[in-house]
Parts: structure tokens; sequence; C-alpha cells
């Protein structure tokens, strides 16, 4: 059984079915990232497995022991909130200390403990000061703080570093995965910003209406998405979707009309038995190249032809977002020395980068070994 187990979890409040068959394993020492756009229920998962929220059914288990009716104290759990949640009228130390001197822990102990989680978070000469004479990263760290003395489990994060500035949100990014390495214990994390849960997760958990879409190794889920939801989710500029249609379908070659409105594919893919109808392409950005005005694009490629709408140039690259005939709006990332005249604009991809979805957004493999 895994450290922390989390099996068919649903939740409900009144009729809304906020959380639907959730089912997760985290093994110990994992830092594990909960992604997903907003309303689709990972802070109420997090409330659930530290105690602040009961499940509707299902079990979350820890170290093969069922939490359901732990009280929250009681389940070697911290969480971290998005708020800091201080007590503005005490001092650093006593913030930190709050819960060691709850449970009434020797002076020394507490005065030992305060003084380790101060050196490794560099809280060390702020001791004495109140939460209004801390910077909100300074804040973060003393929340970050009263968590370590309890030498959970498993810590909770809870949207910690939403209320910095970009800066230092990078900057509390390395120091958390630094925390992780130093302490080596398990991390759960949520976040709706998937390049902090890229940066920052072992495993990461994409959710959606209630439910866990794909749960894997962060370049896995960028690289062989199960599902359109994650394949747009995942990565900046999000993945291109090209509607297209089945013409035929044989070994390792499927035949595709209607791409993008207008051209046609071969794929290197050897279709499911009976694939037919309309289907998606999914191209990420930088699989797509511009072709300079007049050339041949390479063999075989898949060849979309719009109107530049917007270039964001970003220094070292630069992103153009084009808007195919049938509507389609198509992003790609072009290098420095990469040709980009509008208004018009061919883009080529290879078509072995392409990825399948069907009408109902699963992903559609390629059968036979290969991962496409
Ligand atoms: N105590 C509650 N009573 C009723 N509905 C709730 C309660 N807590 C959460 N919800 C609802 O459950 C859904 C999921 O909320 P949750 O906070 O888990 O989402 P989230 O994915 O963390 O979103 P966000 O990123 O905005 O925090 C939302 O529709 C929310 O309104």
């Amino acid at each position: 059984m895994a450290f922390l187990d989390i099996a068919a979890v649903t939740k409900s409040f009144g009729a809304q079915g906020v959380l639907k068959d959730v089912n997760l394993s985290i093994e110990r020492g994992e830092f594990v990232v909960f992604v997903g756009p907003s309303g689709c229920g990972k802070s109420t998962l997090l409330r659930i497995i530290t105690g602040l929220e009961t499940v509707t059914s299902g079990t979350i288990s820890i170290e093969g022991e069922v939490m359901n009716d732990v009280e929250p104290a009681r389940r070697g759990t911290a969480m971290v909130f998005q708020s800091y949640a201080l007590y503005p009228h005490m001092t650093t130390f006593q913030n930190v200390s709050f819960s060691l001197r709850m449970a009434h822990r020797a002076r020394d102990v507490i005065v030992d403990k305060v003084q380790k989680a101060a050196a490794i978070l560099q809280l060390d000469k702020l001791l004495e000061r109140k939460p209004g004479q801390l910077s909100g990263g300074q804040k973060q760290r003393v929340a970050i703080g009263r968590a370590i003395v309890r030498e959970p489990r498993v810590f909770l994060f809870d949207e910690p570093l939403s209320n910095l500035d970009a800066e230092l949100r990078v900057q509390m990014r390395a120091e958390l995965m630094e925390l992780h390495r130093r302490l080596g214990t398990t991390m759960i994390y949520v976040t709706h910003d998937q390049v902090e849960a890229m940066t920052l997760a072992d495993k990461m958990v994409v959710m959606h209406a209630g439910r866990v879409q794909q749960a894997g190794k962060p370049l896995d889920l960028y690289d062989d998405p199960d599902n359109r939801f994650v394949a747009g989710f995942v990565g900046s500029p999000k993945m291109n979707f090209l509607p297209a249609r089945v013409q035929s379908s044989g070994p390792n070659a499927l035949g595709l009309a209607g791409v993008g409105g207008a051209g046609e594919a071969t794929l290197p893919f050897t279709a499911p038995p009976g694939l037919a109808g309309p289907v998606e392409i999914g191209l990420r950005p930088e699989r797509m190249r511009p072709l300079p005005p007049g050339a041949p694009p390479p063999p075989n490629s898949i060849v979309l032809e719009g109107q530049v709408t917007l270039v964001e140039e970003l220094g070292s690259e630069s992103y153009v977002h084009m808007v195919l005939a049938d509507g389609t709006p198509v992003t790609l990332r072009a290098g420095r020395d990469e040709t980009v005249e509008g208004p018009s604009l061919r883009v080529a991809a290879d078509p072995r980068h392409a990825l399948l979805f069907g009408p109902d957004g699963e992903r559609i493999r390629s059968q036979g070994g290969s991962k496409r």
C-alpha cells in the first residue's frame, strides 16, 4: 500500500458534487502537486486529507491507517495556507512556536526547534518581529516555519505563493524545492498555475470538474497526455487543436482530410479498428515551423496557412498567433532567426509530433506498441 492512499473519494456540498471517485497513491517523500482550474476541487481534496473536511464516501489512509475519523491534530499533517494565517499580535518566534507551546513542550525543546526552523528558512534575524513588520515572502516563511516545527508526516500547501509577486514566487519555489530536498518529507501542493506545477512536482495530478484527469511525471503528462483537457492545460503557450476527418486508414498510415478546414495529412499512426469521422490533431507550438515565402515544405509535413493576428516578441523567441481559413486559432513559437512575414503565413509540422483526440476528448493512441 502507498504511503498516502486516496481511494474512491467523493465529496458533495448539498446537491453539488465537488469530488467524483478520486483515486490516488502518493509515495513517501514525493512532492505531489494538485493542479487544475479554479473550482475543480483541489483545495477540497487537500482539506479532506488534513481533516478540515469530511468525505462523502471513500477513504483516506496514511501509512495504512484509515484517517476518515481521526481528528486533524492527530493525522501528522501540517497545512500552509495562502493567507499565511499568522497571529498579528505575535512575534515570529511566538507564531512559529505556537503549536509547541499549546502542547506544553519544554522551553529548551521549543527554542531548539524554532532555531532550527529559523535557520533553514533564514528567519534568524526576524524572530522578534510581528507580521506587520514582515514582507510577503517573509510572512510565508513564518507560516512554513510553523508547519516545520510540528515535524509532520505530510506538508500540505494551499496556493502558498499566490500573494507574492512574480520574482518572489520564482525564488520561493526554489526555496521550497530545497526545503523538500533537505527534509525529505512528503509534500502536497495545490496551485492553479501549471508552470508552478511542472517545476515543483515529482508527481503532477491534473484535476478538472472534480476528477483526476491524469497523474504522473510532469514531462510524461506534457508528452503523452491522456486527453484533450490535460493536453491543453499543460504547456504554455497551449497546444493547438486542429479539426480533421479520417479519410483512410492503414498500417502506420492514417489519412486525414479537412485539417484545420482545408489541408490533408498522413500521420505515421496505426488507427484503432473502425476509427472514422471527426477527430482533432494536437500540435505543440514549438513543433511548428514558419515557412519562408515560396519555400517548399519538408516532405510529408502538415502544412497550414493562415493570417497572422499577433506577434508577441519575447526577445529570445516570439509567439506568433494566426487564424486559419476555417477560424481555427494556431500559435507557434518562432526563433529569432526565423522569418515570420504576415499578413499571410504558412507553417509546417512533422506529423510524427501530432497527437490525435476523438470527439469525446479522449486521446486516440496508435495501435501496436508505439506511444503515439
Ligand atoms: N464549504 C463549502 N460549501 C459549499 N461549496 C463549497 C465549499 N467549499 C468549496 N465549495 C465548492 O466546491 C467547489 C470546489 O472548490 P475548491 O475550493 O476545492 O476548488 P479549487 O480547485 O481549490 O479552486 P480555487 O483554485 O479557486 O481555490 C467550488 O465550486 C466551491 O464553490
